[in-house]
């Protein structure tokens, strides 16, 4: 059976219609907007107050009625804004749990990882990262992080694509929060996760990409410098752009500056106020190398008197700015000064040898240099392949003094060795002394005309770490899993359970 439509009295419309408007008007301010237009418009016969038009155009069935809704909802929204720009929370939805991992659950991690966190507990550091962790969705980005840099000290952030450099850099500038609670980040001893406005009133930041607006060089600091609310605005402008030497380019459109000038002008922006904390990231990235050189000596020049971040690609910029420095692929691998993690992880020499008739040596002369080479250092790794006489090693150091039963051993037969071992014995000196006495020896001998010898870099030392840790950066893991196919997907998750398990 059909029922019949019903519809509402036609002298309840004009009220259900104000209810309607009414309710949509309280949770959304376009709401408001819409039945200002409708009232505007008279639909619905909204100007209508009985069998006259309305009188009053400020009465609250009227425009007063919207009005009233735009400003309280102005008001309570500007609240909300200043709550969640501050990033207070009250103690009731702060949860206070400490899970912090094992040590047994990382023991592949260098031991100065755990001596950081053992330290920041305790510290004073203007910046202190402690314990942070960040997932998005499924993607665990950030992994229990800490490290603090103190007063005047460099930390230079290293990691392959993908390690979560500027993750930990959005978080430390408040831009994103960690995911666990029990992750804090303290700037002079105000956190930026609760107190993120305070915080920041001591933080200088120098982004990845330039943002420049169509404004001179000046008139951008100055435009920063009322924005952070900067007292002597002039005074700190010239202060500024003469400590990073842009006082020549004052007057230039900022789009006009070279590349260099620019990321030159972001530091700037970031040293209004004088912030006494500084992150850089990628403080030097697509300058040329003199650009380079320039921009690291600004940093050094700006970085006195204050806690500087810096995250970098180039092991060459974390050797030439950075007291410590920090590599991480997620979670923190290993920390130190770069002469702490060289004896660490690349406590190695390394040798050039040139042999005299290169660029004609021939294949035996070769060969019998590499058999000595392999037979005076057995812990030697020779690259595979030499070059027009040319051939490198590097030999751990502690394996650098040729081995101690050398002259007595009866098992090495070869001739090479058989010369070395009976005309000359080592000293037995242990280190760089032993190295040069063993390729001093046989410098003639062997046809040698050069050799160098010199330490891992820290380029080296970040290879090494990284392959300890069997870490890939995040391009070359998606092409190498695009490549793989469905099989070969299956195949490695398989494996990765099994090694999980
Ligand atoms: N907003 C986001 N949403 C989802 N995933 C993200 C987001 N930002 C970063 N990631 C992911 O988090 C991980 C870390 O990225 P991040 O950009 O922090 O690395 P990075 O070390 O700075 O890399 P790069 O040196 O290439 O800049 C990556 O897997 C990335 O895909």
């Amino acid at each position: 059976m059909l029922t019949e439509p019903r519809y509402s009295a036609a002298a309840d419309v004009n009220r259900y219609v104000d209810i309607a408007h009414f309710t949509i008007a309280l949770f959304t301010p376009s709401g408001n907007l819409l039945r200002s237009l409708l009232l505007t418009f008279n639909e619905f016969s909204l100007l209508c107050d009985d069998r006259s038009v309305a009188s009053y155009a400020g009465a609250i069935t009227v425009y007063g009625g919207p009005i009233l809704y735009l400003i309280v909802q102005t008001i309570l929204l500007m609240l909300f804004l200043i709550w969640w720009d501050s990033g207070w929370k009250p103690a009731f939805l702060v949860k206070v749990a400490h899970k912090h991992k094992d040590v047994e659950q990382t023991e592949d991690v260098d031991h100065e990882v755990f001596t950081e966190a053992a330290r920041i507990d305790s510290c004073t550091d203007e910046l202190r990262v402690s314990h942070v962790t960040k997932v998005y969705g499924d993607n665990l980005a950030v992994d229990d992080i800490t490290f603090g840099v103190p007063h005047g000290e460099v930390f230079a952030l290293l990691g392959p694509n993908g390690a979560g450099k500027s993750t930990t850099i959005s978080m430390v500038r408040g831009d994103i929060r960690p995911t666990l609670s029990e992750g804090d980040i303290m700037i002079e001893e105000q956190s930026i996760v609760r107190h993120r406005a305070a915080a920041r009133n001591h933080l200088g930041v120098v982004p990845q990409f330039d943002a420049m607006d169509a404004m001179t060089t000046t008139e951008h600091l100055r435009f920063y410098a009322r924005a952070r609310g900067v007292k002597n605005v002039e005074h700190n402008v010239e202060q500024v752009l003469n400590a990073v030497g842009l006082a020549s380019y004052r007057n230039r459109m900022a789009a006009k500056l070279s590349g260099g000038n620019k990321r030159k002008l972001s530091l700037g922006i970031a040293l209004i106020g004088n912030p006494s904390v500084l992150l850089v990231d990628e403080g030097s990235s697509g300058m040329d190398a003199a650009a380079k050189r320039i921009m690291w000596r600004t940093l050094s020049s700006v970085s006195a008197g204050r806690s500087l971040v810096l995250t970098t690609h180039s092991m060459e910029e974390a050797d030439a700015l950075a007291d410590r420095v920090g590599i991480m692929a997620k979670r923190m691998l290993a920390l130190g000064t770069s002469d702490t993690l060289r004896k660490r992880h690349g406590d190695a020499y390394y040798v050039h040898l040139i042999h005299k008739d290169a660029p004609f040596t021939s294949e035996e002369d070769m060969a019998s240099l590499k058999a000595w080479i392999l037979s005076t250092f057995p812990y030697a790794s020779v690259e595979e392949r030499s070059f027009h006489g040319q051939i490198r090693f590097s030999v751990p150091n502690r394996a650098s003094s040729p081995p101690p039963d050398y002259s007595s051993s009866s098992d090495k037969k070869d001739a090479t060795t058989t010369v070395i071992s009976t005309e000359h014995g080592y000293s037995g000196r242990d280190g760089i002394s032993a190295l040069f006495e063993a390729l001093e020896m046989n410098k003639e001998k062997l046809g040698m005309e050069f050799y160098a010898v010199s330490q891992a870099t820290l380029d080296q030392v970040f290879l090494n770490i990284v392959t300890k840790h069997n870490v890939e950066e995040e391009n070359y893991r998606q092409e190498h899993q695009t490549k793989l196919g469905a099989w070969g997907k299956f195949k490695a998750g398989a494996k990765k359970l099994y090694h999980d398990a």
